[in-house]
């Protein structure tokens, strides 16, 4: 398995995208480029919010180009975490779990428990999300996108209001939940350190056009122009 994009061409406005490239399944990757580059518009056309102009995006065999965000195999991570803070984790839960109602269904009650205890936070079923700290909501927005399961995580940006440390916590906390989940997960991040903490691969994106995934460290250690301006690197 894998997601594919094949000579994908997408316009936002007047900036132009395109990508030509292969995560395999299991995968974590950096997207690495300088402001206005298009990270986000790429994560916006792997997610469905902007469809290409031409080109084909695929999972696996599937062609999903054309497919609705919510019928992707995606789920995404934001800075806005996407909980509602006057209703509990659980609450959270049952919504991502069952947009139209909340209600739960069999066996979703299970799902929860366990993935709230795989993010950390056993026993916060019923804690409203205003009620916890940053870092404790942070876990609480990685659990719901696991309930979710779906095999493709995008992240952009999504623990950038936290402190370094909490920040590293979570990045590693991703990085074990998608390993034993065999996720497929890219990470947009301005920290060239996540990058190397996070990611053995990186997809450079350059003024709209997107490189396939090669080696992080030689990337960071030798960047093109505009990646070493951006990065401070002189
Ligand atoms: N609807 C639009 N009309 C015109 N330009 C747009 C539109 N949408 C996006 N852009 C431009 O597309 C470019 C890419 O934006 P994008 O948000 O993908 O970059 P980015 O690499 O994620 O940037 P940053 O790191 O600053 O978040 C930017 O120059 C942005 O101004």
């Amino acid at each position: 398995m894998a997601l594919h994009l094949d000579h994908v061409h997408a316009r936002s406005g007047t900036f132009e995208l395109t990508a030509d490239l292969t995560v395999e399944t299991g995968q974590r990757v950096a997207i690495i480029g300088a402001s206005g580059s298009g990270k986000s518009t790429l994560l916006d056309v792997i997610a469905g919010f902007l469809v290409p102009l031409s080109g084909t995006v695929r999972w696996d065999a599937e062609d999903i180009t054309r497919r609705s965000p919510s019928n992707r195999p995606i789920s995404i991570l934001f800075q806005d975490t996407n909980l509602f803070p006057h209703l509990t984790i659980a609450q959270n839960l049952a919504l991502a779990l069952n947009p139209m109602t909340g209600r739960l269904r069999p066996g979703n009650k299970e799902r929860i428990d366990a993935d709230l205890t795989r993010v950390g936070l056993s026993g916060f079923a019923d804690r409203r999300l205003s009620e916890m700290s940053g870092g404790q909501q942070s876990r609480a927005a990685l659990a719901r996108v696991l309930v979710q399961a779906r095999p493709v995580l995008l992240l952009d940006e999504p623990f950038a209001a936290l402190g370094p440390a909490l920040k590293d916590e979570m990045l590693d906390l991703v990085a074990e939940v998608a390993e034993a989940e065999s996720l497929t997960v890219l990470l947009v991040s301005h920290d060239p350190k996540d990058a190397r903490r996070f990611a053995r691969q990186s997809i450079l994106v350059e003024a709209g056009q997107v490189s396939p995934p090669q080696d992080t460290q030689a990337l960071l250690e030798d960047p093109p122009p505009a990646l070493r301006a951006y990065l401070g690197g002189g």
